[in-house]
C-alpha cells in the first residue's frame, strides 16, 4: 500500500511519541507574527530559553499594522506591539520581514513568496490559515500560543495523528469560477465542522490545472472547513514557482526537485475518506450568513427557515438572518453593500488584483460604497504598481493601500462601522468580525468584489461581463 503525503511528511517529522501517545512532531519552519508571538517570548524570557533554531523562525508583521501611514500607528498600543516584535526578533536572533525590508506582508503571503514555504516540510504558524501553505505541499499548521511557545524552545511540538480526506475536484471550472468559488462551493458542501481531525487533500483535473496563487486561495480555507491543514501534491509548478527565490537552495536543484517531488502522494495511497465533486456544479459562490459554509450561488436565494429539515438547521438559519438582517427567500443578487475589501491571505495576491483590475478598468465604483485594496505583501505591492494595476484601482474609486490584513479582520483603523455590509475577498464573515460588532461580511472572489462594488450591490460578474460586452 503506497502513501499519502500527510503520511510521509508526519513519518519524516516524527521524533519519537509522547506518554500520552501523541506525536512529538519536528517542524521545519515557523512564521510568526505580532499578535500571537509576544507571550511566547515573554514565556521563554521568564524560563531562560532561547529559540532552538532562529534560522529556521521568521518573522513579519500583518495583523496590527495600518494600511495608511503604516511605521506611525496612531494606537499606542499597536506600536508597542510592533516595537515587541522588533525586540523580540533582535534578542533572539531571528530573521524579521519588517515595514523597511520591503519584504513586509501577511505572513501566509511572505513565506511562499520568499520560497521558505517548500514541499514535504513541516510548517507551523500561531495562525489559523497557516493551511496556505499546504499548497506547495507542506503539512502546515495553525498553532496557540502555548504552542508558539513549545516550537521557539523546542523547534517540535505534540500532535495527535490526523486523517486523510481525499477532495478531487474533476471536469472544468465554468467561466467566471475562481478558486475561491471551489473553496467556498467545498465548505458549503462539507459545512464548518466537516474536516474535524482529517488532513484535506486536494486533488484532482481542477488543483492539476490551477495556478499556486489559485492553490494557495483553497488551501488558505481548509481551516474553514473544520480540517486542521490542506494540501495539494508538489508537480511541476510547485517546483517552477518556487525556483530562485530568496530562500530555496538553488545549489543542486535537480536533487532538489526529484526530493520535493517524492513527497507527493502515491498512486495507491489510503484515504479515510473520498470526496469527489464535478467541476460543472460550482458557481460563483457568496455567503449570506455568518459562517462560512454559509454559501450558496449568486444566482439563488437567501435560505428561509421554514425550508430547513432539522431544527439546528432552523435555528441556524434565523440566528445567521436576524444577525444579517436580511429576508428570507429573496434573492442574494442585488442585496445592496457599504464597502468592497479586496485583500486578505486568501486573495490579496498579485493574481486577485490582475483579475479584479480586468472587470474595473473603464468602470466606476458605485456611489455611497468605499472600496479598498489591500496587497497581501510589499512585493505584491510593487508588483500591481509595475502593471498599473494601482492605477486601474483608483480610476475606479478604490483606495489602493499599504500591505496588511487591513479589514479582514480589523485588527488595525480598516473598519466597517455600525451595520455596514461588506463584500469581502476574505476568509471569515464571523459576527462582527470586520471590527464592528453589528457589521456584516458577504464572502466572495475578488472578481465579484469588485462586481459588487461597480454595481453597489451583490452582483453576478459574469453577467455585468456580459452587458459590458453587449453594449460595445
Ligand atoms: C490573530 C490571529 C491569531 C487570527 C488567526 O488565528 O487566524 C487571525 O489571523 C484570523 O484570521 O482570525
Ligand atoms: S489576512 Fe485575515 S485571515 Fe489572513 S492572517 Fe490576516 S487576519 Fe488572519
Amino acid at each position: 500500500m503506497g502513501k499519502s503525503l500527510y503520511e510521509k511528511v508526519w513519518e519524516a517529522h516524527q521524533v519519537g511519541t509522547l506518554a500520552d501517545g501523541r506525536t512529538q512532531l519536528f517542524i521545519g519552519t515557523h512564521l510568526i507574527h505580532e499578535v500571537t508571538s509576544p507571550q511566547a517570548f515573554g514565556m521563554l524570557r521568564d524560563l531562560g530559553l532561547t529559540v532552538k533554531y532562529p534560522q529556521r523562525t521568521f518573522a513579519t508583521i500583518d495583523h496590527i499594522v495600518p494600511t495608511i501611514n503604516q511605521d506611525a500607528p496612531a494606537d499606542p498600543l499597536a506600536a508597542e506591539m510592533m516595537q515587541a516584535l522588533r525586540q523580540n526578533a533582535d534578542d533572539f536572533g531571528v530573521t524579521y520581514f519588517d515595514l523597511a525590508s520591503g519584504k513586509q506582508g501577511i505572513v501566509h503571503v511572505v513565506g511562499p513568496e520568499q520560497g521558505i514555504t517548500q514541499p514535504g516540510t513541516t510548517i507551523a504558524c500561531g495562525d489559523s490559515h497557516t493551511a496556505t501553505h499546504g499548497a506547495f505541499g507542506a503539512i502546515a499548521f495553525g498553532i496557540g500560543t502555548t504552542q508558539v511557545r513549545d516550537v521557539l524552545a523546542t523547534q517540535t511540538m505534540a500532535m495527535e495523528p490526523l486523517k486523510v480526506r481525499r477532495i478531487e475536484v474533476n471536469g472544468e471550472l465554468r467561466p467566471g469560477v475562481y478558486a475561491k468559488d471551489v473553496t467556498l462551493h467545498i465548505i458549503r458542501k462539507l459545512g464548518a465542522k466537516g474536516g474535524i481531525g482529517f488532513a484535506y487533500e486536494y486533488a484532482g483535473e481542477v488543483f492539476d490545472r490551477m495556478t499556486m496563487e489559485e492553490r494557495m486561495t483553497v488551501c488558505n480555507m481548509a481551516i474553514e472547513g473544520g480540517a486542521r491543514c490542506g494540501y495539494v501534491n508538489p508537480d511541476e509548478k510547485t517546483c517552477e514557482y518556487l525556483k530562485g527565490r530568496p530562500y530555496v537552495d538553488m545549489s543542486n536543484w535537480e536533487a532538489t526537485v526529484a526530493r520535493w517531488l517524492s513527497f507527493a502522494s502515491d498512486a495507491d495511497a489510503h484515504y479515510d475518506d473520498v470526496v469527489v465533486i464535478d467541476a460543472a456544479e460550482i458557481e460563483p459562490t457568496v455567503t449570506w450568513g455568518i459562517s462560512p459554509d454559509h454559501g450558496i450561488a449568486v444566482s439563488e436565494s437567501i435560505p428561509d427557515p421554514s425550508s430547513a429539515t432539522t431544527a439546528d438547521e432552523k435555528a441556524t438559519i434565523e440566528e445567521a438572518l436576524a444577525y444579517m438582517k436580511l429576508p428570507a427567500g429573496t434573492p442574494i443578487k442585488g442585496v445592496k453593500i457599504d464597502v468592497a475589501f479586496i485583500g486578505s491571505c486568501t486573495n490579496g495576491r498579485l493574481s486577485d488584483f490582475r483579475e479584479a483590475a480586468k472587470f474595473l478598468k473603464g468602470r466606476k465604483v458605485a456611489e455611497g460604497v468605499q472600496a479598498i485594496a489591500v496587497p497581501g505583501s510589499q512585493i505584491v505591492a510593487i508588483q500591481c504598481e509595475q502593471e498599473g494595476i494601482d492605477k486601474v484601482f483608483e480610476e475606479a474609486g478604490f483606495e489602493w493601500r499599504g500591505a496588511g490584513c487591513s479589514m479582514c479582520l480589523a485588527m488595525n483603523p480598516d473598519k466597517l462601522v455600525g451595520d455596514q455590509i461588506c463584500a469581502s475577498s476574505s476568509n471569515r464573515n464571523f459576527k462582527g468580525r470586520q471590527g464592528s460588532p453589528t457589521g456584516r461580511t458577504i464572502l466572495m472572489s475578488p472578481v465579484m468584489v469588485a462586481a459588487a462594488a461597480v454595481n453597489g450591490a451583490v452582483a453576478d460578474a459574469r453577467e455585468v461581463f456580459e452587458i459590458a460586452t453587449a453594449a460595445a
